[in-house]
Formats: C-alpha cells, structure tokens, sequence
C-alpha cells in the first residue's frame, strides 16, 4: 500500500480562522489543507483530508479508510467530548491515529480535559495552533518511513 494518511477535522473546523481567533487563531482550515498537501506531497504521503459538522458522516468516512490509509491525524472538534460512536469507529477500522487540538484544551473548560479517545490515541497533540498539524504529519512521516527525498 502507497503511503497514505487521512486527515480529519471534525464540527465548526470548517470556520478555523473566524472562529474565536483569540483561541483558533486566524489561519483557515484551507490554508492548513494547503500547507497539508504540500508537506505530504515533499514526503512523499498521498494526503486525503476530510471535514464534516456531522458525526455520522466522519464515521462513515474513518471506515472508508480501512485497507487504504495507514494512519489518521483526527481533530474531532466538539466530538473529542462526546462521542463513543466515534472511538468505536476508530477502534473498528484499526487505523493508528493522532488526536490534535489546536487549542490547549486543558487549559480551558473542565469538560473539555475528558476525551473519549486520548486512551487510544498513539499520541495526543494540543496547543500548539495549526502548527500541531505540520507536528502530526511530520511524526507520521517517520513512523511510515517516509522521507522528504521520495517527493510524490
Ligand atoms: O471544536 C473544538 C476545537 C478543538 O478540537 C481544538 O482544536 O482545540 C477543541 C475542542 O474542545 C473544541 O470543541
């Protein structure tokens, strides 16, 4: 299997940048996609990135990947807090994955220190700004083996 990695963002990521800037920042979830793409592209990783408000869709979506993509980097958004459904799915499709936030979220409201799938995560990446992103590629980068020489 081609190196692969899918990268989800999950509800009210699609407003990054406008949303609560003080706490997001004001990088859209477009320019993260941009930064994404060329960053997997230089590493030689295909990049699928998806973006959903709905739960059922991302889940609907993380089995999709099963047999095609070696790793996820997920933003669950509101979900991190929520969702059994959704560490089910991750569990069910056995994709590693990586949890980021872009906020320090332990830093925040109590209710937001509790995730539903940090237990499972191989790592857990917050406030760090979108910056967490390039982080999370690049970790997966080395744990597929890829290297910035095998540009796609
Ligand atoms: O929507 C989000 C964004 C977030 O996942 C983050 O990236 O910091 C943190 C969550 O608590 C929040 O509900």
């Amino acid at each position: 299997m081609a190196k692969s990695l899918l990268l989800i963002n999950g509800p009210n990521l699609n407003l990054l940048g406008t949303r609560e800037p003080q706490i997001y920042g004001s990088t859209t979830l477009a320019d993260v996609h941009t930064a994404a793409q060329k960053q997997t592209d230089d590493l030689g990783i295909k990049l699928h990135t998806f973006q959903s408000n709905h739960e059922g869709a991302i889940i609907d979506r993380i089995h999709e990947a099963r047999g095609n993509c070696q790793f996820i980097i997920i933003n669950p958004g509101g979900l991190t807090h929520t969702s059994v459904a959704l560490r089910d799915a991750l569990l069910g499709v056995e994709i590693p994955f990586i949890e980021l936030h872009v906020s320090n979220v332990h830093a925040r409201e109590a209710w937001r220190h509790h995730s539903y799938l940090s237990d499972k995560a191989v790592g857990v990446i917050c406030g760090l700004g979108v910056f967490g992103y390039t982080a999370a590629i690049d970790f997966v980068a080395q744990k597929l083996g890829a290297s910035k020489s095998a540009k796609l």
